[in-house]
């Protein structure tokens, strides 16, 4: 068995099997989701972040590229009880330090009572606890990765369907998962896929009739010129948001976000329509929350935690969500909400 270290900041090194081999640091957050773990390990919002698995067993159904959410892996590291040969040979061939062996459950309540924390990796022949110490004496806070966006966001504009009837959609790619580009694109819309740091001018020039601000890794005050966008158009122009876009909308219209203890992860979160009082369940992936509304109102809550999952506001056009509706991984409630945000819009007649 090759050895592995992992380093916590709660000044603890834990011993454990190398799966996938390297050094790495990152904020090490946890997950329930029991299925999805090709959906999550590709999902942009993990950058900078070292992901645990609190379910015991991941890569029991192999690894197939048509799951994934976007080109590469993007924790910086995977933490499991057992991970299968299949996505140990995944990660390592991605270069992503990988892990297992270890007490899940331990670390899990460590993240729930502490908080997510900072943590350092070192696996594979020839390393030792010194090593993931190193790692984690590096490890910056998820705050002070104020260029994440350009980590994870496409360099140029591209466009998926355009030859559709339905509306133009200018999706801010602040790292967005393939499959909010896929929902809208099945409702026949016309994607706009922008940069993260895209300009008025750059919005201009394809005239949307919806923008839509994706979800994202990291801090959400890291993605300024993405809120500059919803300043310049709301009112003109109906807003979408999901996840950091429900953040970053929130910030730019008056409201305010907090990180949270260790944040939402998983597939089967509770929210509560507070209009229909219907519950639905939900794939999330977060770690700040918004907590002030500013212009918005609060329209769905976390039943765990109160924490808003739905911000609208009919005279602005505007309607967010925390978590996932695209649902890969997790379940289909909420796939509605693309129905309802294109609604927004008139239908294109030139
Ligand atoms: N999935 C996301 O968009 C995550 C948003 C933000 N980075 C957070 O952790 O809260």
């Amino acid at each position: 068995m090759t050895k592995a270290y992992v380093a916590l900041e709660d000044g603890r090194t834990i011993e454990a099997r190398s799966r996938a081999p390297g050094r790495t640091r990152g904020e090490l957050v946890f997950t329930t989701a029991y299925t999805g773990y090709e959906e999550s390990l590709t999902d942009p919002s993990y950058e900078e972040q070292i992901l645990t698995f609190s379910y015991p067993l991941i890569g029991n159904y192999g690894v197939r590229e048509e799951r994934f959410e976007s080109d590469r892996v993007h924790p910086r590291g995977v933490v499991a009880r057992d991970l299968t040969e299949d996505v140990a040979e995944w990660l390592t061939a991605e270069g992503v330090p990988a892990v297992d062996e270890l007490d899940t459950r331990d670390l899990v309540t460590g993240i729930r009572e502490e908080g997510a924390m900072r943590c350092g990796i070192a696996a594979g022949p020839d390393t030792t606890a010194a090593d993931a110490e190193a790692e984690l004496g590096a490890c910056k806070g998820m705050s002070e990765h104020t260029d994440i966006g350009s980590r994870v966001s496409i360099d140029e504009p591209t466009t998926y369907n355009p030859d559709g009837d339905g509306p133009r959609v200018a999706l801010i790619d602040c790292g967005a998962k393939g499959s909010i580009a896929s929902s809208l694109v099945e409702r026949d819309a016309i994607v706009e896929k922008l940069p993260y740091d895209a300009t008025v001018a750059d919005v201009e020039s394809v005239d949307p009739d919806l923008l839509f601000v994706s979800n994202g890794p990291g801090d959400p005050e890291n993605f300024q010129a993405a809120a500059a966008l919803v300043e310049e158009y709301v009112g003109d122009v109906p807003l979408a948001g999901i996840c950091l876009g429900q953040q970053v909308i929130a910030n730019a219209l008056g409201g305010e976000t907090e990180k949270m203890e260790f944040g939402h992860r998983g597939v089967n979160q509770p929210v509560r329509d507070l209009r229909s009082n219907q519950v639905v369940m939900t794939t999330q992936n977060h770690g700040y929350t918004v907590s002030e509304p500013g212009d918005l109102d609060v329209t769905q809550i976390n039943v765990n935690d109160d924490t808003p999952e739905g911000l609208e506001s009919d005279e602005l056009e505007v309607i967010t969500r925390q978590y996932h509706p695209e649902a890969n991984p997790g379940p289909h409630d909420t796939l509605g909400f693309f129905d309802d945000v294109l609604g927004m819009t008139t239908t294109r007649t030139d």
